[in-house]
């Protein structure tokens, strides 16, 4: 790993270390075999020690006999690109108003760009990843959707929600050892290409392959209890209580929390948002219990991270 920051006593073992890898193996025993989806957010790809990390991380989790499945999103990578370009977007309800001018620009970044960075990071540590978009042997089929912004409906444009999926294609890859890096942008059933939120199709993606866990990596340390107070972040909230405070929460969080909520509520047996600006945020979340970010998980009662770590 990139950034080991504990010291030992020179010519002594270093037992940090030992405790350390001893105490992932109830993880490692946990997740053998077990398909994660890690959906990595563009607000967590600033910087290139980040997004090393991150491809460390996910190789990682190969090694260690996980099946990992990558969806990423690319939002500030298409707003800067859209700026270049002199074409305008604004963002409703979490969403990107999607013209088709602006649909060519959001599938070349995704696509084109950031899952092709990912895809190439990745594999330094070995031919693993493979790249695909829904676009790919029919994974994803997309249906217009709209949203509702102060108790009025608000058209899109080529936006989309996945309808459908046929994760053949993903499960073929996984059954080879690799690892599928997936873009969000999909067709409907004529052919029509539509951007989907990232976090969106994650959801819909880990649902489908029976994911054990869908892992969200973003830019905040987790869901605030009262955005933009950044005192209180919840650790724990089951899907009833979500549902109960979506209507309050604010842009691209929207998106965020009804796609953890829509993946439990699927079958996934946790959804987790945590912070990605934490380089190897992937390894702590998946290996340690001490409970980063925010968990969505059927049957418990709300808690902020400040109240679950005074129990612990
Ligand atoms: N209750 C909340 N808790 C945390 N963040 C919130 C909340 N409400 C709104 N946000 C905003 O949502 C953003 C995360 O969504 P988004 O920008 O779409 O991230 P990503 O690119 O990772 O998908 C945060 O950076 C924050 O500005
Ligand atoms: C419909 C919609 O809003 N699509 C997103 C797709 C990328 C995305 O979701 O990226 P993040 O995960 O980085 O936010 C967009 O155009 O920005």
């Amino acid at each position: 790993m990139s950034d080991t920051t504990e010291t030992h006593e020179p010519g002594k073992p270093d037992q940090f270390k030992a405790h350390t890898l001893a105490g992932a193996l109830p993880w490692l025993k946990a997740y053998h075999g077990k398909i994660v989806v890690i959906k990595y957010g563009g607000n967590a790809m600033t910087d290139d020690t980040l997004k090393r990390a991150f491809a460390e991380d996910i190789a990682f989790l190969r090694f260690a006999g996980f099946r990992p499945v990558v969806v990423h999103g690319g939002g500030p990578q298409i707003s800067t690109m859209l700026d270049r370009l002199g074409i305008e977007s604004e963002f409703r309800g979490g969403l990107r108003v999607t013209t088709p001018e602006a649909m060519d620009v959001v599938r070349m970044v995704l696509v084109g760009q950031v899952q092709r960075e990912l895809v190439g990071l990745i594999n330094e540590h070995g031919p693993l990843a493979v790249g695909l978009s829904g676009e790919d042997a029919g994974l994803f089929t997309a249906e217009q959707t709209g949203t509702v912004v102060d108790g009025e409906e608000v058209d899109l444009g080529l936006v989309g929600e996945v309808a459908q999926v046929r994760p053949e294609a993903v499960l073929d890859l996984i059954e080879a050892g690799r690892i599928p890096v997936v873009s969000s942008v999909a067709p409907d059933v004529d052919g029509v290409v539509h951007n989907v939120n990232a976090d969106s199709a994650a959801a819909s993606l880990a649902a489908a392959l029976g994911a054990e866990k869908l892992l969200v990596l973003t830019d905040v340390e987790g869901l605030y209890l009262d955005w933009p107070d950044p005192e209180e972040v919840i650790g724990e909230i089951s899907p009833e209580a979500l549902e109960e405070i979506l209507p309050s929460l604010a842009s691209g969080m929207i998106p965020k929390m009804s796609a953890c909520l829509q993946a439990v509520r699927d079958g996934v047996k946790r959804a987790t948002v945590v912070d990605g600006r934490q380089a190897h945020a992937v390894l702590l979340e998946l290996f340690t219990d001490e409970g980063v970010g925010t968990q969505v998980l059927p049957g418990v009662t709300t808690k902020t991270r400040k109240a679950r770590e005074a129990l612990t």
